[in-house]
């Protein structure tokens, strides 16, 4: 049997893990996304920005498949969000995690548990393998041992962002999705923070959605960025070219005050 004309596009094109086709988001008759069109390519981190309410967490949650969209198409990983079978949004969750803006760490579980849970709900392993690895994970993002029994009420704000990414890593994915990864991180943390992600992508070729107020964060890690505003993402460039865009929230975002400190310190 043939492939289906969709698919065999998708495989012409085996680099973009996302595509975002004249997305329409509505809640009610509040219009959130119209002909929103993004591809996200493999290996690369991409920051999404936009003014507060313009929609990037819908995005995140659409693409993630927690909204459905009211129009327009999204496939991940070359599959059609709105047809999936089972086995595929198991193989597709398997291969994302997510960091969400409160990190939504179990607050009755400790660090292990946390960073453990994803394996004990998606895989067979073993008890102590499952124990092994999520020692790894917490390991990797830079905690201490002497935190894995302590419950995220013990932590700070950076620990507890740090727990958030060992659980995201937890399935060893090719995809991660943070939302405002270094909100509420003193400046030194989300530098730090910053440094891990960016390590993380180039060590694990992992690939990056990251929404983000930070603009330290655009230039620090960001190969590319891309703008929501007037309901669609109006550019997707690297942040040199931004710089030279005539859109006036992009004029006033990247030429604002902030933006020339931020430039500065790059
Ligand atoms: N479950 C929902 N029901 C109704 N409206 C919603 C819902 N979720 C989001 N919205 C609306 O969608 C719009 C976009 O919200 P979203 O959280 O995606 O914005 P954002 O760009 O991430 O904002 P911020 O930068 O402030 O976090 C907002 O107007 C919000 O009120």
């Amino acid at each position: 049997m043939s492939a289906p004309a969709n698919d065999t596009a998708a495989a012409a094109k085996p680099e973009n893990l996302i595509e975002v086709r004249g997305l329409l988001s509505q809640f009610g008759d509040q219009v959130i996304h119209k002909d929103l069109d993004l591809d996200v390519v493999r290996g690369e981190v991409l920051g999404v920005v936009g003014g507060s309410g313009t929609g990037k967490t819908v995005l995140l949650n659409s693409i993630i498949g927690l909204k459905d969209p009211e129009g327009g198409a999204i496939r991940i990983f070359g599959h059609d969000r709105g047809a999936l079978t089972e086995a595929q949004a198991a193989d597709i969750e398997r291969r994302t995690g997510v960091l969400f803006q409160q990190g939504a760490l179990f607050s009755s579980l400790t660090v292990l548990e946390n960073v453990a849970s994803p394996m004990v709900e998606h895989t067979n392993l073993p008890h102590d393998t499952i124990r092994e690895l999520a020692e790894m994970k917490i390991a990797m993002v830079g905690l201490k041992p002497e935190s894995h029994h302590q419950k995220p009420a013990e932590l700070s704000g950076g620990m507890r962002k740090r727990v958030g990414l060992a659980r995201a890593l937890s399935l060893d994915p090719e995809l991660i999705f943070l939302d405002e990864p270094t909100a509420g991180l003193d400046p030194i943390g989300a530098a730090a923070f910053d440094d891990l992600i960016r390590k993380l992508s180039d060590d694990l070729g992992l690939t990056v959605f990251m929404i983000t107020h930070d603009l330290d964060s655009l230039y620090a890690i960001c190969d590319k960025v891309a703008v929501l505003a007037d309901k669609r993402v109006i550019e997707k460039a690297t942040v040199q070219e931004l710089e030279t865009s005539d859109h006036p929230w992009i004029k006033e975002y990247f030429l604002g005050p902030r933006g020339r400190a931020a430039t500065k310190a790059a």
